[in-house]
């Protein structure tokens, strides 16, 4: 079964579409800069629905130690996901802090940004491969960009992973297909303008999901 993380959702409806459908992962963005920003406390009430029905990740870029504290102590994620130039060092920090396993997003845009894998493979309990964001872009994701997927093929990682980047219900079983992927990540691809998901969309990228299996 590819497993599904749907990102960046801020509303019960759009969680609960999730959550239904299947997600297994659900993520919110806490960073001020995206569209699709919740507060710490908010994100805690919100994805209370999600207990026992997915695991619950907490993205945030290069944060610092009092936002995570208010991340442990409000939202209790199961994953934080760090998606800045965060290193392995500060990995184990932030795990330490927060009781949280790890996801490290890692971008890619070429064969040498693989050179990064082997320090991560042991620091986060899973990567997730994201396209570059644009030259002069105020987000490190969630801008529906993604990377040439046959970079991902017959790449032998030790590693569990996500493909992230650009996503969405009508590329998704060609990305399996190329990328032999097992985890996939969506944000954009689910969305009918940046930072409002769609339920119908949600749905449509769920179900292509459990058809690419079929
Ligand atoms: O989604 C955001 O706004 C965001 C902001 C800052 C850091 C990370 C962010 N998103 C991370 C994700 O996990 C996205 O799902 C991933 O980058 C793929 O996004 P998309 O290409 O829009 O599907």
């Amino acid at each position: 079964m590819t497993e599904v993380k749907i990102c960046g959702l801020t509303t019960p409806e759009t969680l609960e579409a999730a959550l239904v459908g299947g997600a297994a992962y659900v993520g919110a963005v806490i960073f001020p800069k995206s569209p699709r920003h919740i507060e710490p406390e908010a994100a805690a009430e919100l994805f209370a629905m999600a207990r026992g029905r997915a695991a619950v990740v907490a993205v945030v870029v290069d944060p610092d130690d009092a936002l995570l504290g208010r991340i442990a102590t409000s939202l209790m994620p199961d994953f934080i996901q760090l998606h800045g130039n965060e290193t392995p060092q500060r990995a184990a920090e932030v795990r330490a802090l927060t009781g949280a396993k790890i996801i490290k997003a890692l971008p890619i845009r070429e064969d040498a940004d693989f050179a990064a894998v082997p320090a991560w493979t042991k620091a986060a309990d899973i990567l997730l491969f994201d396209a570059k964001p644009p030259k002069g872009s105020e987000l490190p994701g969630g801008v529906g960009h993604s990377f040439d997927w046959s970079l991902m093929a017959n790449r032998a990682l030790a590693a569990r992973w996500f493909l992230a980047g650009g996503l969405d219900g009508t590329n998704l079983g060609e990305a399996l297909r190329i990328t032999g992927a097992s985890m996939v990540d969506v944000s954009s691809g689910v969305e009918s303008a940046p930072g409002v998901k769609d339920i119908p969309l949600i749905r449509k990228f769920l179900d292509a999901a459990r058809q690419a299996l079929a």
